[in-house]
């Protein structure tokens, strides 16, 4: 009798490819309130699961307590087709965790949609889009290290492979920069990581940290002209003025 045979297959492709499964929170249309596509009608797909833990995290239910339902992409093609909208955003937590994001952003792309995907950009799975949304993590979005040592470790680690964002950057048909800003002091850091990713003032986006009108409306008057005497482009963060902090928007 020979030894046992032991498959090394993901789920995914034992499965096949038309049975692919993904974690998925939440899946809603909207408008893009981010960066250059700002105001245009998107269906977004929010991954569940990350492999950073920014203390920041405006989507926790997608990284510190993941959760969702596995979703085929064949449900999630025919949800966006549905939606009747031409811009797909695909988010997360971290959407190129899943094992199936190359086969879902194809089939998405194949299907005509202009694809977006935002990403924190730590893994280095370069899959084809038509945006590349990476938000690279400054070292203030490390958790405290008294109360998550496991994570601040690790997070601390993960958040800064810049030639894994260089191929993803590469691979992708167009790209912008996003960095979360919540201090003045952080425009040192953004400089350095623009110059080692390559990437012109064109493409940097600057956020305020944030999740209420308050923090964007305090971020403007201190945020904004920094950001446009560094010859960046500053970005309100939109969701939040027309809908709030909500799930699904
Ligand atoms: C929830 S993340 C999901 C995608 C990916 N994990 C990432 O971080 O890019 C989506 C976007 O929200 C930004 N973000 C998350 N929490 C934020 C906060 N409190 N203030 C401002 N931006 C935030 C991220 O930097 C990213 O651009
Ligand atoms: N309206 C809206 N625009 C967004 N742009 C990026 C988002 C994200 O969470 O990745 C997002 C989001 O959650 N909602
Ligand atoms: S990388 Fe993105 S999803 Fe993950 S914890 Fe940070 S902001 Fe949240
Ligand atoms: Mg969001």
């Amino acid at each position: 009798m020979g030894k046992p045979q032991f498959s090394h297959a993901t789920a995914e492709s034992t499965r096949g490819p038309d049975h692919a499964q993904l974690l998925v929170s939440e899946t809603f249309t909207s408008r893009q309130g981010e960066g250059r596509l700002t105001g245009t009608d998107s269906f977004f797909i929010r991954t569940s699961g990350c492999n950073l833990r920014c203390w920041f995290c405006d989507t926790p239910y997608a990284s510190w307590n993941p959760s969702g339902d596995r979703q085929t992409i064949e449900s999630l093609l025919d949800a966006a087709r549905q939606s009747g909208v031409e811009h797909v955003v695909l988010t997360g937590g971290e959407p190129l965790l899943s094992p199936a994001v190359t086969e879902l952003s194809r089939s998405l792309m194949d299907s005509g949609f202009h694809l977006t995907i935002e990403t924190a950009g730590t893994i280095d799975k370069p899959i084809p889009c038509d945006l590349l949304s990476l938000s690279p993590k400054l070292a203030d979005s490390t958790p405290d290290p008294g109360q998550h040592p496991r994570w601040s470790g690790l997070h601390e680690q993960r958040r800064m492979p810049i030639e894994t964002m260089r191929t993803l950057i590469d691979a992708a048909l167009a790209h912008q920069v996003k960095f979360v800003v919540g201090d003045r002091s952080q425009f040192d850091e953004i400089r350095q990581v623009v110059d080692s990713l390559g990437v012109t003032n064109d493409d940097v986006f600057l956020m305020p940290q944030g999740v209420t009108n308050a923090q964007m409306d305090a971020a403007i008057e201190w945020l904004r002209p920094l950001t446009e005497a560094a010859g960046y482009q500053y970005c309100d963060r939109m969701q939040i003025r027309w809908f709030g902090n909500r799930r699904g928007t």
